[in-house]
């Protein structure tokens, strides 16, 4: 079918009045990506989408699909399609020619635009139902029918916002094994907002988080939850434990800091730091081990605040000195053989190579 384009954002800024809602905001989405724009509610995603699909005019900066700077053109000239999260059909029309209305649109003789739509209905496991009204259709359905007919026009990018959000927890996950599956077969980007992490650590080749307007990390999945760019990236991602403390020594590998508590602890020096400026650190929640004597241990107690049990996990919440909240993910079998109970005061260990420093954020 149709093969992906690159597509550019370029310095792109969105004003309403005084509030900036996306600002300066430059990234590259190589073609047959699956992208998700991911972040807070209010942090910008759905605005950037609109402007890549011409649905929201661009402030300042320039949008660019292939060869061709696409700003200023109307959205069914760019090469685009959205999906938008109503789904939008059109109560009167039956599912057929709802798929085909943009061709209708464009003047396409009606037995041709419906064999087309009937071609996108069976790509998307659907033309058993061509015959029926939206109102007839399940939600699964119907979103299936908007998604036909966004890929009618033959886009370069399928553009889709918050498309899970209005389906059951066990459909959401079916659905999104049938979008990357649909968007592997196409081998077109799909730029998909989302402000769930586990939705877009599921689903991308790119995962763009965005805060304040602004982008904090664009990276693989991988990269973003094992080497967090920002304390905000860290704490959205979730699964983090995010430490402020001041670097008290380097040695040009590893760096030493003490948190406000007294305890001190090293990390490889991955992003270049400071003698005595302030430092945060990141840990992940399953890396840190509870009263494990065979690991050097940290200096740092933890008092047991709260234990969760999630399964295959137990998530234990600890207060230690300095240190507002800290967490730890302890393998069911493991926590069971030696349980803990709210009160226990546990020595906590990590070795320094799961420590990583991150950066200040662009919107602090
Ligand atoms: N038409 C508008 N007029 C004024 N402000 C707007 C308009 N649309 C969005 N905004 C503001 O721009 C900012 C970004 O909004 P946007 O909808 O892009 O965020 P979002 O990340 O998609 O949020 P959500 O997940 O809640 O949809 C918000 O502060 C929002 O209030």
């Amino acid at each position: 079918m149709t093969s992906g384009a690159e597509i550019e954002l370029i310095k792109v800024t969105k004003r309403y009045g005084p509030a900036l809602a996306v600002d300066s905001v430059s990234l590259k989405i190589p073609g047959g990506t699956y992208c998700c724009l991911l972040g807070p509610s209010g942090c910008g995603k759905t605005t950037t989408l609109r402007m890549i699909a011409g649905h929201e005019s661009v402030s300042e900066g320039d949008v660019r699909l292939g060869a061709s700077v696409v700003t200023d053109l109307a959205p069914a000239k760019r090469g685009t399609a959205m999906m938008f999260q109503s789904y939008a059909l059109f109560p009167h029309l039956d599912t057929v020619d709802n798929v085909a209305f943009s061709l209708k649109m464009k003047g396409v003789e009606k037995g041709t635009r419906r064999a087309k739509a009937m071609e996108m209905l069976k790509l998307v496991q659907m033309d058993h139902l061509a015959e029926r009204r939206p109102a007839q259709l399940s939600g699964g359905q119907q979103q299936r029918v908007a998604l036909a007919r966004a890929l009618i026009t033959d886009p370069q990018a399928l553009l889709l916002d918050e498309p899970l959000s209005a389906l059951d927890p066990f459909l959401k996950i079916k659905v999104r094994q049938e979008l990357k599956k649909l968007q592997l077969q196409l081998g077109i980007s799909f730029i998909h907002v989302t402000h769930s992490q586990e939705e877009a650590m599921a689903l991308s080749d790119l995962v763009v988080v965005m805060n304040g307007g602004r982008i904090e990390q664009a990276a693989t999945p991988r990269e973003v939850f094992n080497r967090p760019a920002t304390a905000f990236v860290a704490r959205f991602m979730g699964d983090h434990n995010v430490i402020s403390g001041r670097v008290s020594k380097k040695d040009g590998a590893t760096v030493t800091f003490e948190v406000p508590g007294g305890a001190s602890f090293v990390a490889p020096e991955d992003q270049a730091v400071e003698v005595g400026a302030p430092i945060e650190i990141a840990v992940r929640t399953d890396r840190v081990h509870l009263a494990d004597s065979t690991l050097h241990g940290c200096g740092l107690t933890g008092l047991v605040q709260n234990i969760e049990y999630h399964g295959q996990r137990v998530q234990v919440a600890l207060s230690a000195p300095g240190i507002d909240e800290f967490s730890v993910q302890v393998p069911e079998t493991a926590f069971f053989a030696k349980p803990l109970s709210v009160g226990d005061a546990v020595p906590l260990a990590w070795t320094a190579d799961d420590v990583h420093i991150l950066q200040k954020s662009p919107t602090a």
